[in-house]
């Protein structure tokens, strides 16, 4: 295998998912799929279950009902370092000030394919450099991780899970700190690799551009999933988001564009909210 990323995508599959935290329900009846090689955007307002839901794909949350398997393997009765050679997570809990180097905490991803204290083998040192390259980040590799910017960290996490080589990526909100060259250059790398992605986004018309196909989740539970088309539908984004949308064609790129605005401040120019380019 050269380069990031196992030769093909993982199937997904998500079967009626339910986890709760004491008396609240913050997954309820969740089902979702995704065919190898897809870009699956979860969307959906603050706090209805998108992180949960990863966490339940990556092994860091167990499901009290219904289960995820990734090619028909049950994430949950699968050992942690079996995972870890097929799903690799970009996610949002601070990594920490770790005294390494970038090149170091890249190499951090290839820990599951290698024997305990096993040697760094070449193939491993190809693929560090090789992940480092496809976030542009390869200038960076002996700088220590804690000296980085934001979106310089964000991007070697980026390099640390293509590192893993992955049959199926699970982001959180991966355009966190980058900025609009990066975020684009990331959504572009995600559609290009073999690997499936899942990837949980605020912005609807990067998701609409980027995605195969959409789940919009509402308080834990799917509210519409399919094509961007028929999952960005006005009046049920206006209901979930509680903001007024207006969902037109991008002209530049033929993706649905979504246009918010805050009901108070309608008729207020100024205040209109306008989905990200
Ligand atoms: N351990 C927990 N105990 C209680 N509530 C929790 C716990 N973990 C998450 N929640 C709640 O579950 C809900 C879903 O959280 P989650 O982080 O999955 O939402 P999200 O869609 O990713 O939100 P955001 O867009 O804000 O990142 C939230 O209301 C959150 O406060």
């Amino acid at each position: 295998m050269s380069g990031p990323c196992a030769a093909s995508g993982a199937a997904l599959s998500a079967q009626e998912v339910a986890v709760a935290a004491g008396a609240r329900r913050l997954l309820d009846g969740v089902s979702l799929d995704a065919v190898p090689g897809e870009v699956v955007g979860l969307v959906g307002p603050n706090g209805s279950g998108k992180s949960t839901l990863l966490r339940t794909v990556y092994r860091a949350l167990r499901p009290e009902r219904g289960r995820v398997l990734v090619n028909g393997r049950e994430v949950a009765a699968t050992p942690v370092r079996e995972v870890a050679r097929t799903v690799a997570a970009v996610v949002q809990e601070p990594a920490g000030d770790l005294e390494l180097t970038v090149r170091e905490v890249v190499a951090m991803g290839r820990a599951p394919h290698q024997r305990t204290f096993g040697p760094e083998t070449a193939h491993d040192r190809r693929v560090v450099a090789d992940a480092l390259e496809r976030v542009a980040a390869a200038d960076l590799a002996e700088r220590p991780f804690a000296s980085l910017s934001g979106g310089e960290r964000q991007r070697v996490l980026i390099a640390r899970a293509l590192a893993q080589e992955p049959a199926l990526l699970v982001l959180d909100e991966p355009g966190n700190h980058l900025d609009v060259r990066h975020q684009l250059a990331l959504l572009t790398l995600l559609r290009r690799l073999p690997a499936t992605s899942l990837v949980a986004l605020h912005d609807l018309n990067l998701a609409a551009r980027f995605c195969d196909r959409l789940c919009l989740l509402r308080a834990g539970k799917v509210t519409a999933s399919g094509p961007p088309r028929q999952v960005l539908n006005a009046a049920l984004l206006s209901e979930v988001y509680g903001a007024r949308a207006e969902v037109a064609e991008n002209p530049a790129t033929g993706a649905p564009q979504v246009t918010f605005h805050l009901p108070e401040a309608d008729g207020e120019h100024k205040a209109s909210v306008r989905g990200r380019p």
